[in-house]
């Protein structure tokens, strides 16, 4: 049932009486609350998304303290549309994420895989962003075994059919593909800058990565001392990338600035499941 039928049923019901309507929106969907005003209680609730079935794979990269898991949260409650929700959000009380975590949001028919990789020297080495990228190149699959990486080569066709399976079934884990890359940036943190800038070069210089359509995150543009977007720009060389559509967003995950501008983004830069 669309919004709008939905709304008409309702006003046509018991439009009336002790409650109220709210009509929220952001750019996942749109959701109907019906409060009821004595309890303050929601009685009723309706959604209409504006999307086609959209799916995502989202790699957050970046370096350790950027805020690449508190985008994950914050993205985590936009999804939840805030109201109904009572987990999720900014906090200042973060752990250092160890390997990787993986988030599946789903609202409506847009869902998206978040894969949040830790930031440290030691989970940044080639070999484990390689094989994220690789694993969804189809070619090489990644596996948790009690926090340590297990990387299996497809090559050989019965373990290749094996490890499908088990993926399949446990994780849920196939017909993926690298749309885009996004990175996480501190804005505010002039000391990694440079490592960050050459992280980011690195990564864009793997095959697997070729013409993919590259997002960067300045995050943290509440501090007085973050860098504005030209600055950040000219910083991290975003200017002489070429063979690939370079976009730039200036964030605060504290103050959910411009994330709606990044999910936008991002759903348009997803497959369509169409
Ligand atoms: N002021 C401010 N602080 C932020 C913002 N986003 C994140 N932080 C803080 O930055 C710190 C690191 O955030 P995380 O999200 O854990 O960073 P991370 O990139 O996941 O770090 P690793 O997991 O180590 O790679 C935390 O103390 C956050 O509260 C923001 O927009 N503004
Ligand atoms: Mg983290």
């Amino acid at each position: 049932m669309g919004l709008w039928d939905a709304f008409l049923n309702w006003i046509r019901s018991d439009g009336g009486g002790d409650e109220w309507l709210c009509v929220c929106g952001n750019s996942v969907g749109i959701d109907m609350l019906c409060v009821d005003l004595d309890g303050g209680e929601v009685v009723d609730w309706k959604s209409s998304y504006l999307f086609f079935r959209q799916e995502m794979e989202l790699s957050l990269i970046g370096l350790q303290n950027a805020g690449k898991t508190s985008l994950v949260n914050v993205i985590a409650l936009v999804f939840s549309l805030c109201i109904l929700s009572k987990t999720g959000g900014y906090s200042e009380d973060m752990i250092p994420t160890v390997g990787f975590n993986m988030k599946k949001v789903t609202k409506g028919n847009v869902t998206i895989k978040l894969w949040d990789l830790g930031g440290q020297p030691r989970f940044r080495t080639a070999c484990a962003l390689d094989a994220v990228f690789e694993y969804m190149g189809k070619e090489m699959l990644l596996i948790i075994h009690d926090g340590i990486y297990a990387i299996y080569c497809l090559a050989n066709p019965f373990f290749n059919g094996l490890i499908l399976w088990i993926l399949f079934y446990h994780f849920g884990l196939l017909d993926v593909g690298v749309a885009f890359c996004s990175y996480v940036v501190d804005a505010a943190d002039y000391e990694n800058l440079s490592v960050s800038k050459c992280e980011l070069h690195d990564l864009l210089s793997k095959s697997s990565l070729n013409g993919i359509p590259l997002l960067v995150l300045g995050n943290k543009i509440d501090k007085p001392d973050a860098l504005s977007k030209d600055d950040l720009m000219e910083r991290m060389g975003l200017k002489s990338i070429t063979g690939r559509e370079v976009c730039c967003f200036m964030i605060s995950c504290k103050n959910s600035s411009n994330i709606d501008a990044v999910i936008d983004w991002l759903v348009k830069h997803s497959k369509s499941m169409n």
